[in-house]
């Protein structure tokens, strides 16, 4: 759309019954240089219609028209936009009309017949109605602010340049309690306070007289005279020439918010103070605090060391804190506060215990905000404690459990017991003539005396077994898991066996022996006190007989240990009396079918029990060492009895002696054989010495050593009982070996047992592959001898041939033939 020089472009809306008078009108305004788009109404409904439709620059109206008046199409405008510039164009209108269409808000009015006036009324119109507009929508935000500023929250007065109130608003007077009467004439001095730092004024009048704004916290005081922390913002009002003219202050009640930051800082330096750990973890279990006393003992109980690069310490730090928190959260949101003792170990096994208090923090609905933990470190107190409980459970002398210790141990072991079907033994011991040492050697030597007695001790009871000291010069040993009250014995030998050297104190040689009673759980006593007052009194029974032995609880037993005791006696006098006997079993070559060799049994001829079987005596020989002596009459004797056959009947056979374990691990075996060759005068190569595969393997150097000596001598020996041990072929190829004796068990099953059969032939084989004889025992039946004929087997020896004869029926025996 082309405009005129003077710029006049505008939407015109027309109501105007009569279209001539309106094209007049725009014709009017088109020659006057106005380029117009117009719209023309006659009724209410499409003027509302129109000016809803919006965009018009003006409004002309016709005053009188047939179907709506000018005087309600201008209220209907105002009604609708009051900015809308509205002139009258109408044929006449009287002056009462003109004043009600000025009062009603028409801009002008201009008569049909003279438009000369027309444009520049529009042009008048247009820019009084833009002009009142702004002034309007001014009015408007004045109206707000000073609402907004009367309904603030936060304190605001307006001062002058000399610094006097001018405004306060309520806020402010609700804050200070100066209203508008008690601020007039007043300046804001009337709320400084004695707090406040006289500085802090000089600094706020500097900033804001340099037309600045300040902003600043200051400490006033009220009406009422209470002092009070205010937020400040004050902000210099400048006019036009550059001139402050007002100043404009907004300020905010921070009281509550600087006490609760003090009591923060205050709480925060506690925290950091206090040498508790202390921790804080968000809802989830985060830990997001953990402070200095936490940091430090956390770093030391996993041995952080001080190279580590902070960060990484302090994260490391956190990670323990969360491991410490992260247990109990579960238990601390169901109950809220809990309590526990915890356990942290450092990369140096040492331990930290610490006392943790952890708690559950809800917020208003219920929901967990976060967790915190105080954790104190216990350590020194739990040392304590441990310390205290060794000292009550402990005996201070030897630091050995003391009776206390002992019941509870016993308690357990018992209980065990019952579950695994075993036995325990109390073994109640108490040292002879303990009061002797004492009263004169005195208590000193005394307490040195009881310390080593439970070194000693305790080195000779198995790692499980408990020892204790029941008080005094009394010792208590526990020896459980055993299944045969027959092993009992065995462990009190030890015991004996401990002591049989002298313990020496001071120079001294004390020698040492114990009475001893021993109650067996669960037929002596199933409590604690049965079985220690049972033991007790079973070890008083062996301190009225004199000490230095031991007395069952239970009467079975004790029969046993008498009848032993007695054995033990008689086996004694046994040598003296000259009870021992040898028998003579003869052993027969099955190449020549004559018999070549005898073997030496032991036989006990006892006075009132008849002939006693070596088995029945033989253990205890060994048990008491008794063996040492009997064992080398017997290889005397067996040695004499042959130079005796030899000189009757002009020869005799090879004899073949058993040794025991103890004879052959003796490092005297060798010298005492040549002693008895020499002293005998049997040759040796007519001896033979019977020996176990046990006795071999059970240390194969010395086995070794002892075998070199013996075949030096021209002695030869026999592995007893083949078969039945534990032998290594390998073994038997490296020693100088002679016979093999396949144990009679082996013989038995033949000829019908397959696997007898099998195992005779394969010991025959190898036997003969390493040069061995091989002798069979127990052989009973002519099936038997005839099968180990045919295995290849070279000897054999049994009921079938003969039973073990004395000497004097030797000699016809000999004679046998197979
Ligand atoms: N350390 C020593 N041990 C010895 C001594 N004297 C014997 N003993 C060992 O005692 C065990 C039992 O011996 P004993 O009761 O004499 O029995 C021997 C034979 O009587 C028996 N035998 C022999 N033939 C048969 C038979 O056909 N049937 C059968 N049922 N028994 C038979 O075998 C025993 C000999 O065995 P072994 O010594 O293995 O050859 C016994 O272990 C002896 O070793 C000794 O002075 N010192």
């Amino acid at each position: 759309m082309a405009r005129d020089a003077s710029g006049n472009s505008w939407k015109v809306l027309m109501l105007e019954d009569n279209e001539d008078d309106a094209l007049l009108i725009v014709n009017h305004l088109e020659t006057q240089g106005c380029e117009i788009s117009w719209d023309r109404v006659e009724t209410e409904k499409d003027l509302r219609q129109r000016i809803a439709d919006g965009g018009w620059d003006v409004v002309l109206s016709d005053h009188t028209m047939p179907l709506f008046d000018g005087a309600s199409a201008l209220r209907v405008v105002r009604e609708l936009d009051p900015d809308i510039p509205f002139v009258f164009v109408s044929g006449t209108l009287g002056e009462k009309a003109a004043v009600a269409a000025i009062k009603g808000g028409a801009q002008d009015f201009i008569v049909k017949h003279d438009l000369s006036r027309l444009t520049p009324a529009v042009e008048r119109a247009i820019a009084d109605q833009a002009l009142q507009k702004r002034h309007r929508l001014a009015q408007e935000v004045l109206r707000k602010l000073s609402q907004a500023v009367e309904q603030a929250a936060d304190s605001i007065f307006i001062t002058n340049r000399e610094g006097e109130f001018e405004y306060v608003n309520p806020a402010f007077e609700q804050l200070t309690g100066y209203g508008p009467a008690s601020t007039h004439g007043q300046t804001p001095a009337l709320l400084k306070s004695q707090d406040q730092d006289p500085s802090t004024y000089a600094e706020l009048w500097q900033t804001v007289l340099s037309k600045q704004v300040y902003r600043g916290t200051l400490i006033n005081r009220k009406q009422s005279g209470e002092t009070f922390f205010e937020e400040k913002v004050i902000t210099p009002l400048v006019n036009q020439d550059g001139q402050i003219t007002h100043f404009v202050s907004t300020g905010r009640d921070i009281t509550d918010r600087v006490q609760a930051d003090e009591d923060r800082t205050r709480l925060n330096a506690i925290l950091e103070a206090t040498t508790d750990v202390v921790a804080i973890a968000d809802a989830k279990g985060k830990v997001i605090y953990l402070n200095k006393a936490g940091h430090t003992l956390l770093a030391t109980a996993l041995n952080l060391t001080d190279d580590e690069p902070g960060k990484a310490r302090a994260e490391n730090a956190l990670n323990a804190a969360q491991q410490l928190i992260q247990g109990a959260l579960a238990q601390a949101e169901k109950h809220g506060v809990w309590e526990r003792e915890s356990m942290l170990e450092n990369a140096s096994g040492q331990h930290i215990y610490l006392h943790q208090v952890v708690m559950a923090h809800r917020d208003q609905s219920g929901r967990i905000a976060y967790y915190s933990t105080i954790a104190r470190n216990i350590s020194e107190r739990k040392q304590f404690e441990a310390q205290l409980q060794h000292q009550a459970t402990h005996d201070l002398l030897t630091g050995l459990a003391n009776r206390v210790l002992l019941a509870e141990q016993l308690q357990t072991e018992m209980n065990r017991a019952r579950q695994l079907k075993h036995l325990t033994a109390v073994i109640f011991l108490d040292m002879d003539n303990f009061k002797r040492v004492n009263d004169g050697l005195g208590h000193s030597i005394g307490d040195q005396l009881l310390q080593q007695i439970s070194v000693r001790l305790g080195r000779h009871i198995r790692p499980n077994d408990i020892l204790a000291r029941y008080g005094g010069d009394e010792f208590v040993i526990v020896a459980s898991d055993l299944t045969d009250a027959d092993t009992i014995p065995g462990i009190l030998d030890k015991v004996k066996r401990a002591f049989e050297q002298p313990v020496r104190i001071a120079g001294q040689d004390i020698f040492v022996s114990f009475s001893a009673g021993v109650a067996v759980y669960p037929d002596d006593g199933d409590s604690v006190e049965t079985l220690l007052r049972n033991a007790d009194s079973a070890m008083y029974q062996s301190k009225a007989i004199g000490g230095r032995s031991f007395r069952f609880y239970a009467p079975a037993m004790n029969e046993r240990q008498h009848r032993l005791l007695a054995l033990e006696s008689e086996l004694h006098r046994a040598l003296e009396r000259k009870e021992f006997v040898l028998h003579y079993q003869p052993q027969a070559s099955l190449r020549s079918g004559k018999v070549c060799g005898v073997e030496a049994l032991l036989r006990w001829n006892h006075s009132e029990r008849g002939l006693v079987a070596p088995n029945d005596f033989i253990p205890l020989l060994e048990e008491t060492g008794l063996i040492d002596d009997v064992g080398l009459w017997v290889l005397r004797q067996a040695c004499q009895d042959m130079r005796i056959l030899a000189a009757e009947h002009g020869h005799a056979p090879r004899v073949a002696v058993n040794l025991s374990a103890r004879q052959f691990s003796s490092q005297r075996l060798a010298e005492q054989v040549a002693g008895v060759l020499r002293d005998t005068g049997l040759p040796a190569e007519q001896l033979e010495l019977e020996i176990t595969e046990q006795m071999l393997i059970s240390d194969l150097e010395s086995s070794r050593a002892t075998l070199e000596s013996l075949r030096e001598l021209g002695v030869t020996v026999a592995i007893d009982d083949f078969g039945t041990g534990y032998c290594s072929l390998a073994y038997l190829k490296r020693l100088p070996l002679h016979v093999l004796k396949v144990d009679r068990t082996f013989v038995s099953g033949l000829p019908d047992d397959g696997n007898d059969l099998a195992i005779v032939e394969a010991i025959t084989l190898l036997a003969h592959k390493l040069d061995l004889q091989v002798v069979a025992e127990g052989v009973e039946t002519a099936a038997q001898l005839e099968t180990l004929r045919a295995l290849g087997c070279d000897m054999v020896q049994g009921y079938y041939l003969s039973k073990p004869v004395p000497l004097s029926t030797l000699a016809g025996a000999a004679t046998l033939t197979v």
